[in-house]
């Protein structure tokens, strides 16, 4: 489903990514970790195209993405910070989403998932940040795409919202797909992720399952684990 090359960005003097292998090939749920700064979302915006990397390469779907853009048809994309027009009405983002993309939507089922009906005439700017987050869990699971890409979809989720957030990752996975999340709530990885992910310094420091991680750090939570990881012992 992916392969990524050798994978290098800086910017200005800040080396980001330094030399970056990774290839996922089965469906399932990967979650990418690592400190902040780390790189996590440089590396997301290189699958999407958004960054453009200095060297190295990525192929989705056996095929390389460089100076394409239709292969992002494919993808589902939730952004850590979606910036949109404060003055459009939730009603009107949905519908010029759907516009754009031209694609079968299921907008009406998740707008009721998240009991958003009474927000749909309202501006976003007007709009609390959790449930902006809604609105945009909204814009990316209407669509239909082999692979999944969520940077911090729990941000501002209140337990109700979370719950049915997991309840639709849960079935996105059972649909086959790739899903790749990142996240800082190891509570989330632990109960979703099959596999991990951990960016340090610019490198895959660790990529296996979640019980790998465990056995590996001598951990029985993810959170510890990871923490062992991040300090050096244990890894
Ligand atoms: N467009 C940009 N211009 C300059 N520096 C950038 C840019 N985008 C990211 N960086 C820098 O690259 C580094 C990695 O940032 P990135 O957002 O990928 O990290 P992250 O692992 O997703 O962090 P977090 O956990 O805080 O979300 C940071 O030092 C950041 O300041």
């Amino acid at each position: 489903m992916i392969k990524i090359e050798r994978l290098h960005k800086k910017f200005g003097k800040n080396q980001v990514l330094r030399g970056i292998d990774l290839e996922i090939e089965k469906p399932g749920i990967i979650a990418v970790l690592g400190p902040n700064g780390s790189g996590k979302t440089t590396l997301i915006k290189s699958i999407l195209g958004m960054v453009i990397p200095d060297k190295g390469s990525i192929s989705i779907q056996e095929s390389l993405i460089k100076k394409k853009w239709r292969y992002r048809e494919r993808i589902q994309y939730l952004p850590q910070i979606a910036n949109f027009p404060g003055n459009l009405r939730v009603r009107e983002l949905i519908k010029m989403i759907k516009d754009l993309r031209q694609q079968e939507s299921d907008d009406k089922s998740l707008i009721s998932l998240f009991e958003l009906e009474p927000f749909l005439d309202k501006k976003l700017t007007t709009l609390s940040g959790g449930t902006k987050q809604k609105v945009n869990i909204v814009l990316t699971f209407m669509f239909n795409a082999p692979l999944v890409i969520l940077d911090e979809p729990t941000s501002g989720l209140d337990p109700l919202s979370l719950i049915s957030l997991k309840k639709l990752i849960s079935n996105e996975r059972k649909k086959g797909k790739t899903i790749l999340i990142t996240s800082h709530i190891m509570q989330f990885v632990e109960e979703v992720a099959d596999n991990v992910i951990y960016l340090l310094e610019g490198a895959i420091h660790f990529n296996g399952t979640i019980d790998e991680l465990k056995n590996r750090t001598n951990q029985t939570s993810v959170e510890h684990a990871v923490a062992a990881i991040t300090k050096g012992t244990n890894v």
